[in-house]
């Protein structure tokens, strides 16, 4: 029962930004860190497991090859929350979350407004629930959107720079609210995210993806998150604390060369 990606590839013209990506699994209760720098192609990873980027390879989901479902069964089981959060809609806060909810719910109402009604709780916007979308700072904005894709209940949840816009606050407290998510409602939630410590020590499970799209490492953070590690694939020296009884540490020192992504083939 689990999220399983093997030999995927995505052109963007002659351009190959995914090659051949494999061995990625991403299992049902836990949170799994998508790491890599700019450009690696962690979106075009989350967007082809959607199916909203062309892909070619294999993408299933307990043992359902995704391709063989429709896209209206695709879009139920699956949700990506992109990055740049656009959406200006003339809607409030708490009828923007509840279109949200009732686009995959179609069962009883009062049901679906304790529920947006307690997500807006749980992300500490209850006082901006009768306020405009276009009225909300950037990160009430992206608190919105987490919870607009929350409360779809999808099987996979996969977030984009969640915490992007967020103060240290509120990035505790959505982290430490997806970890609890995943483990309660058996979701698979995928996360792209910049941060090494908060990845660290929130997720179970990493996705390394370094220059020429390809996947770097997989496994534990502590596996994955070694020090000639962060060498090879963000150029930089850092120091990597695992310290007892405390949070994981990722503390960068310096950059050591150019970042570049030449690594990056074309095909034809
Ligand atoms: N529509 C597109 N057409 C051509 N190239 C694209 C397109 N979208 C993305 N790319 C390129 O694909 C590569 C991967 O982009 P992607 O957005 O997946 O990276 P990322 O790892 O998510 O980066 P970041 O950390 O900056 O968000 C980049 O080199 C980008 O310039």
């Amino acid at each position: 029962m689990s999220l399983k990606i093997e030999s995927l590839s995505v052109h963007f013209g002659r351009t190959r930004i995914l090659n051949d990506v494999s061995g990625l699994e991403a299992r049902p209760g836990e949170l799994t860190a998508l790491i890599g720098p700019n450009g690696a192609g962690k979106s075009t990873l989350l967007k082809s497991i959607a199916g909203i980027e062309r892909s070619t390879g294999h993408i299933s989901l307990d043992d359902t090859a995704l391709d063989t479902l429709d896209i209206a069964q695709r879009a139920g089981q699956i949700y990506y929350l992109p990055q740049d959060i656009t959406s200006r809609a003339a809607l409030s806060v708490f009828e923007a979350v509840l279109l949200a909810r009732r686009t995959t719910h179609k069962t009883d109402r009062r049901q679906d407004l304790k529920r947006v009604q307690h997500t807006l709780q749980t992300l500490e916007l209850e006082q901006y629930a009768e306020r405009d979308l276009g009225q909300l700072s950037g990160g009430q904005r992206q608190r919105v959107a987490i919870a607009q894709a929350v409360v779809r209940e999808p099987r996979v949840l996969m977030l984009d720079e969640p915490t992007s816009a967020l103060d240290l606050h509120h990035q505790l407290q959505v982290l430490e609210w997806l970890v609890a998510l995943a483990r309660e409602q058996q979701m698979i939630i995928v996360i792209a995210i910049h941060d090494l410590s908060l990845a660290a020590r929130f997720s179970r499970h990493m996705w390394l993806m370094g220059a020429g799209g390809k996947v770097c490492a997989v496994g534990a953070p502590e596996q994955v998150l070694t020090e000639e590690r962060l060498r090879e694939v963000y150029a930089i020296r850092a120091h990597v604390e695992w310290p007892e009884g405390e949070p994981p540490r990722v503390t960068p020192l310096a950059a050591t060369r150019q970042l570049g992504m030449q690594g990056r083939e074309q095909d034809f």
